[in-house]
Formats: structure tokens, sequence, C-alpha cells
């Protein structure tokens, strides 16, 4: 079976877009980009579009590369302070001169849709979720349309990052999966991995996962966004061999992508309606 998150986020988004027209509510979603790398102004780009498919409102604050961490922390305490802005999102990775946790830090947590603020962080690993993170978010989107069981699987999550391992591991022990987190530190990473009934990959490393390092009938996610030596968009999975084996499968395009933006959406539009609740 193919997780086809494209599917799915087309459908979560129609539904979102219904939902927005009949709420009366006006939600709106503030980007900031920093520099001009060509990915970061893809993903943003994305990001607005989906804003206008849906109905929610989008405005966009672009500094230049050799921007000061108090300057992008300013931009940021401006959309804190503005009632019409509902979402924030910082667009990663910053450049090496701006202290990147100084900056979503400074991110209201009521308006932080990334759910990257340790408040919110905290409330995530603490099993009270408000905003979770759009890319584990949107894969527990997908487990749920598919109805994927978690509870009790054994469940191996590949990469600690903040914005997705991490995140990941807690939504899996929500969930009550068995969770284990690997890394470049992992003794040996081939046996854990083989252990899993369901397997997170976000190495960064093209067509890495081979088909003898999953189990038979394994529910298998690619994270990875990486370009092969034709410069094509791939994931870390060799999906050919791989989709042989696994009983479950997102591709890349078309997987794991389109379901972040389509959670950073909702995101939205429950901080919109969260800041309704608050006038009232
Ligand atoms: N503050 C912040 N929040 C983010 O959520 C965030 C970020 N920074 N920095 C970069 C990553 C990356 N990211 C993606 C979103 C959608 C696709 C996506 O839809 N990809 C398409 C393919 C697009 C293509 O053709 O390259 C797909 O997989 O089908 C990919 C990557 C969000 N990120």
């Amino acid at each position: 079976m193919i997780l086809s998150g494209k599917d799915i986020s087309e459908k979560r988004l129609e539904s979102l877009k219904e939902e927005i027209e009949n709420s009366g509510l006006n939600p709106c979603l503030a980007t900031v980009i920093v520099g001009n790398d060509p990915a970061s102004q893809m993903y943003v780009r994305m990001k607005h579009r989906a804003c206008d498919r849906v109905g929610i409102k989008s405005a966009g604050v672009e500094l230049p590369e050799e921007v000061t961490t108090s300057e992008v922390v300013e931009a940021v305490s401006k959309l804190n302070a503005d009632p019409s802005v509902h979402g924030i999102l910082v667009q990663l990775p910053l450049p090496k001169q701006v202290d990147t946790e100084a900056v979503i830090e400074s991110v209201s947590p009521e308006k932080d849709v990334d759910g990257f603020h340790p408040y919110n962080i905290g409330q995530l690993f603490s099993g009270r979720p408000q905003f979770v993170p759009c890319t584990p978010g949107g894969i527990m989107t997908l487990f749920n349309e598919y109805g994927i069981e978690l509870s009790g699987k054994k469940a191996v999550v590949v990469g600690r990052s903040v914005d997705v391992g991490r995140p990941m591991a807690a939504l899996l022990i929500n969930a009550d999966a068995t969770v284990t987190v690997c890394h470049s530190r992992t003794k040996d990473l081939e046996a854990e991995m083989k252990e899993a009934d369901i397997l997170v990959s976000a190495i960064g490393k093209a067509r890495f996962v081979k088909e003898e390092m999953v189990k038979e009938g394994a529910v298998v996610i690619d994270v990875g966004i990486n370009y092969d030596e034709n410069g094509n968009l791939c994931g870390d999975i060799d999906f050919d061999t791989v989709s042989k084996k696994s009983s479950a499968i997102t591709p890349v395009p078309g997987g794991v992508g389109p379901m972040t933006i389509a959670t950073l959406m909702e995101n939205t539009l429950k901080s919109a309606k969260y800041h309704a609740d608050l006038q009232n």
C-alpha cells in the first residue's frame, strides 16, 4: 500500500477550505524568510499557495542574508503583537550569525504554528500537545487516515532533530508505540531498523535504506529530501526494492512533504479559533 500524502493532503485542504468558509474566521499566517536560498523560497511559496487555496490570508516578511538576531526577533515581535496574525512561521535554516534558538523562543507560543517553541515541545512531551510540529504531525495524520495501528508496535525513528525526530518520537510514545530513536552514533543501525514495525527515516542520504534493512511487512515513512546523482528529488528509502517488502510506504515526492503543508494550514486554523475564543 502506498501512503499518498498527496491524496490525503488534497482531501484535508478541501475540507479545511470549507470549514474556513463556514467559520466566519479570518485566519492569517505570517512567514518570515531570511536571505535568498532557493529551496527555502520554494517552500515558503508553496506554503503561501496552500494558504490561498484554503482561504487563509498570508503575509511574508523578507529579511536580508546579513540580518542580526535582534532584527529577526524584532520582526517576530511585531507579528506577535499584531492581532490579525494567528500563525508565525520562521523558515529554517537561518544564516549562521543568527541565533536560531533565540528566534524560535521569541515566537509567541500561542502563534507558534511550527510547534518549535520550548513551551510547545514541553506540552508535546508531557502528552498534552498544543501545536505539533508539522512534519511529524502530518505523518500521524497519514497513520490515522490509513488506519495504521500504532499501539504496542515497535517504532524506530532514525534522526533526532528538533523539527522531526524528537517530536516524532513523542507523538509515537503518546500513541502507545514502543519507540527507539537512532542517530549517527547508533551502534548497529541496521539491526535496530530491522526490528521496526513502523520505521520513520529522517537520515538525509539518498536511497540509503535498502530492502535488507527493513522487516517484512513494516510500515515505512520517508522524511528524506535528497537529490540523487542525476539531480532528481528522492527520499532516504530505496523505494523500488523496499516497497516490495513493506506493507505500507510513503513515496518522495507525494508523501510526507504535502502532509507537512496541510498540517501547517490546520495549525493556523486552530490558532485562529483559539484567538477568536479568547475574544469571546
Ligand atoms: N520553519 C520551518 N517549518 C517547516 O515546516 C520547514 C522549514 N522551516 N524549513 C524547511 C522544511 C522543509 N519543508 C517541506 C515542506 C513541504 C515539502 C513538499 O511538499 N515537498 C513536495 C515536493 C516539492 C518539490 O518538488 O521539491 C513533496 O514531497 O511532494 C517539502 C519540504 C518544510 N520545512
